[in-house]
C-alpha cells in the first residue's frame, strides 16, 4: 500500500513524531504559526509582533487592537481570586497593552466561558470590576460573546483604542545610547501571588480559613488589582515626550526588555541597584528565602510600562516623577547584560512565566 504524506507547515506528518509546542516556547509558537502570514490591507500598519496591531483611521490617526485570554487554572485560581477583581484585571491586561503603544483606550470587547459552578451573582461581581475599570479608565464596554464552558472559565478581552500616527510607540524604535526607563517597582505581583498560593497550601483543609496576609497588603493589591499605567501615557504628553521604545511589563523585566532589543536590534545595560523593588517585596522575598531581584526579572504581572528615551531627555523624564532611569540601549553585539554592585555582568535571559512553562 502506498505510504500517505501529508504535510503540515512542511513537517511531513507519516514520517515524524508530532512536535511538542514545549519544543518551541511560547514565542516560538506564535512565530511559527504567524511567520507564513503576509500583510494585505494598505490599513494594516503593523500587524503580529508588538503590544497591539496599529490600523490606519484617516490621514493622521490610527486604531490600536489587541487581545488577552485569561484562564482559571493557568491565569488565576478562584479559590482566592475575588472575581470582582478579576474583573478589574482582565480589563487592565488588556488596556496595558493599548498604553504600551502610548494609545488612548476607548472600547472593550468581553468574550466568556462560563462554567455550571459559576452563579449569576459571581458574574456580577466580574462585571461589577469590569464596570469599575471601564469608568476608571474612560472605556466603554460594547461587545462580546458568551459561551457555555465544560472547563473552568474563560475571560477574553479585546480592546480598541487610538492615537495619532505619529505618537504611536513600536518596541522596535529603540536607538543606540537611549535610556531604559521603568514605571513604579516591579516584583510585587509575583510575591502577592507566592503569599497567596503559600496561604492555600497552608490551610488545605481548614474549615474556616483565615489566612495571614498583615504587613503584606500591598503585594496582594498588586496581584489582584494592577493598575494600567494610563496616568504615564497623559503625563508624557503633557511633558511632549514620544518614546523611542515602548512595551509593558507583563512577562518580567528580564523576558520583555529582550523584546525590545530583539524587535530594535539593539542591547542593553542595565543596573541591579536601579531596579525599583518595593520594601514589602524585598521582606517577603527574604521570608520565603527568594530573591526580590529574580521577583523583579522574571515574575511577571506588573503592568508597569518600559520605555526608552534620548539621552538627551533624562531631566525631563526625572521631572514627571515616577519613572526610574534604570540602565541604557547599548549595540546588538554587546547583548543584554544585569550589571552587579560589584561590577559584574550577568546576561539576560527570558526566564519570564511563559518561558518556563
Ligand atoms: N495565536 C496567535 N495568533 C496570532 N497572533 C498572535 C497569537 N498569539 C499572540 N499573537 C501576537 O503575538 C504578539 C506577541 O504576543 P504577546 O507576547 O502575548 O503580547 P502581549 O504580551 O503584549 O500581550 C502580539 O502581537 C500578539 O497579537
Ligand atoms: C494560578 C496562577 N498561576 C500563575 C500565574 C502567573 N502568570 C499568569 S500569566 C503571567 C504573565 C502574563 O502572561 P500572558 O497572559 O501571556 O500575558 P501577555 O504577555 O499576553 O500580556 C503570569 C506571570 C497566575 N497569575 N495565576
Ligand atoms: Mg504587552
Amino acid at each position: 500500500m502506498r505510504e500517505v504524506h501529508t504535510t503540515v507547515n512542511n513537517i511531513p506528518m507519516a514520517d515524524k513524531k508530532p512536535t511538542e509546542i514545549a519544543s518551541l516556547g511560547e514565542f516560538g509558537l506564535i512565530d511559527h504559526l504567524t511567520d507564513s502570514f503576509s500583510v494585505r490591507n494598505a490599513s494594516t500598519l503593523r500587524g503580529v509582533g508588538d503590544d497591539a496591531a496599529v490600523i490606519a483611521a484617516g490621514a493622521d490617526e490610527v486604531t490600536l487592537c489587541t487581545t488577552d485570554l485569561l484562564l482559571e487554572g493557568v491565569d488565576f485560581d478562584l479559590t482566592y481570586f475575588p472575581l470582582k477583581h478579576l474583573g478589574y484585571k482582565a480589563v487592565v491586561v488588556a488596556v496595558s497593552d493599548l498604553l504600551a503603544m502610548n494609545g488612548r483606550p476607548e472600547q472593550l470587547l468581553v468574550s466568556l466561558g462560563v462554567s455550571s459552578k459559576i452563579s449569576v451573582e459571581a458574574l456580577d461581581d466580574l462585571y461589577a470590576g469590569i464596570r469599575f475599570a471601564c469608568e476608571e479608565m474612560e472605556v466603554d464596554l460594547v461587545g462580546g460573546d458568551t459561551k457555555a464552558s465544560v472547563t473552568g472559565l474563560a475571560i477574553h478581552v479585546t480592546a480598541l483604542g487610538r492615537a495619532r500616527k505619529e505618537e504611536v510607540v513600536y518596541r522596535g524604535g529603540a536607538k543606540l545610547h537611549d535610556l531604559i526607563c521603568i514605571t513604579g517597582n516591579l516584583g510585587a505581583a509575583y510575591m502577592g501571588l507566592q503569599l497567596l498560593e503559600r496561604e492555600k497550601r497552608v490551610l488545605r483543609g481548614v474549615k474556616d480559613p483565615e489566612p495571614e496576609f498583615k504587613g503584606n497588603e500591598y503585594l496582594l493589591q498588586r496581584y489582584l488589582k494592577p493598575a494600567a499605567r494610563k496616568d504615564i501615557v497623559e503625563l508624557l504628553a503633557e511633558e511632549k515626550i514620544v518614546p523611542t521604545s515602548m512595551i509593558d511589563l507583563s512577562d518580567g523585566l528580564a523576558s520583555d526588555l529582550l523584546q525590545i532589543c530583539k524587535a530594535s536590534k539593539c542591547g542593553a545595560r542595565i543596573y541591579l541597584d536601579r531596579i525599583p523593588i518595593a520594601r514589602q517585596t524585598t521582606a517577603f522575598a527574604e521570608e520565603i528565602h527568594t530573591d526580590p531581584v529574580v521577583a523583579a526579572l522574571n515574575g511577571g504581572e506588573d503592568y508597569e510600562l518600559l520605555f526608552t528615551v534620548p539621552l538627551a531627555l533624562q531631566e525631563r523624564v526625572m521631572r514627571m516623577g515616577g519613572v526610574d532611569v534604570i540602565g541604557h540601549i547599548t549595540a546588538e553585539n554587546t547583548g543584554a547584560y544585569l550589571v552587579t554592585p560589584d561590577g559584574g555582568e550577568i546576561r539576560l535571559k527570558a526566564q519570564g512565566f511563559r518561558d518556563k512553562e
